[in-house]
């Protein structure tokens, strides 16, 4: 079973059937803690969620769920295109009420202003809840997943809705920690630090990555929601824990603040230049362990 944030319809259901999931394999939980929580007790196998949008940036349910609870790991990850469908009742008449996800209302907002501004905006669970709950005649419209419209009967009021063209989303699948996806030579990996109140601490952590030549994909910060002033840190960035260099650099981390969770070393979703060689960290590795058996200098 493979859990993925729904119901069906969703831009994650889409997601989870691009990473390879057979759709009577998939199951929908209405929140991203829940597929997670599905996947931490070994009811799901692996758990398909949204981890950041290009317009909007962090899903904050999924960083949160991610650090509570014990550890899971990304071993794969998707990009969408994300354009909506704004879906109504057949025959249903004046849009009173427009219901979304807060990610999907925040794309659409200019959208929204210049087509339905007398339409009061409601948050719901998912872009699919929402169109369910138009069904249900909870709201008059929903910004959907253009697919939603196959699993409910509704009529489409607009399609290509983007307040920004080439909007993207992307998405992880999630596992219990196990072995781990091979390295590619494209390959991202993620972490979250707890870091430590000092001077230059941030600092030190980018430092090190810095130091090994690794590029820096994406920093986030959230609340540790114990001290005001206290944060957590997720770091992104290229190559795979397998490799001499990352491996080194995620090691030099976990110094500096032992409150670090590795979150997965797997397949970046879209080819950028090849991670760099380690040749020399190998040679160097190498010459050291000579120097130290008295085998060179
Ligand atoms: O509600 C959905 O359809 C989702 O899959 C969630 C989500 C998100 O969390 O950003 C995914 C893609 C879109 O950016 C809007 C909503």
């Amino acid at each position: 079973m493979l859990a993925y944030f729904g119901p069906q319809g969703t831009f994650t259901e889409q997601a989870a059937l691009g990473l390879g999931a057979s759709p009577a394999d998939l199951v929908p939980f209405d929140t991203v803690p829940a597929a997670l929580a599905a996947t931490r007790r070994g009811e799901a196998e692996a758990a398909c969620v949204p981890v950041e949008n290009s317009v909007e940036g962090a899903v904050p349910a999924t960083m949160d769920a991610l650090t509570e609870g014990e550890p899971l790991v990304a071993v794969a990850e998707t990009v969408l295109d994300v354009r909506f469908s704004v879906l109504v009742r057949p025959g249903g008449g004046e849009v009173k009420t427009v219901a979304s996800h807060p990610h999907a209302l925040a794309q659409v907002r200019h959208w929204l202003a210049e087509h339905l501004p007398d339409a009061d905006v409601v948050a719901t669970t998912s872009t699919a809840a929402a169109a369910r709950a138009v069904l249900a005649g909870e709201f008059d419209a929903a910004v959907s997943a253009p697919v939603a419209v196959r699993h409910y009967p509704l009529e489409v009021l607009a399609t290509d809705v983007a307040d920004v063209r080439d909007a993207k989303t992307r998405f992880l699948l999630l596992r219990r920690p196990g072995a781990l996806p091979a390295p590619t030579g494209h390959d991202r990996t993620s972490v979250v630090i707890t870091a430590t109140d000092r001077v230059g601490a941030l600092s030190d952590l980018l430092a090190e990555l810095a130091l090994r030549g690794i590029n820096l994909t994406r920093i986030e910060s959230r609340p540790t929601k114990g001290r005001l002033g206290e944060y957590r840190f997720y770091i992104d960035f290229d190559g795979h824990v397998a490799q001499p260099r990352v491996g080194d650099a995620l090691a030099a981390l976990r110094r500096h603040c032992p409150d670090t969770r590795f979150l997965g070393s797997y397949p970046k979703a879209e080819a950028g230049g090849p991670t760099p060689g380690d040749e020399e960290f190998v040679a160097a590795a190498e010459w050291l362990a000579a120097v130290r058996e008295g085998r060179g200098a």
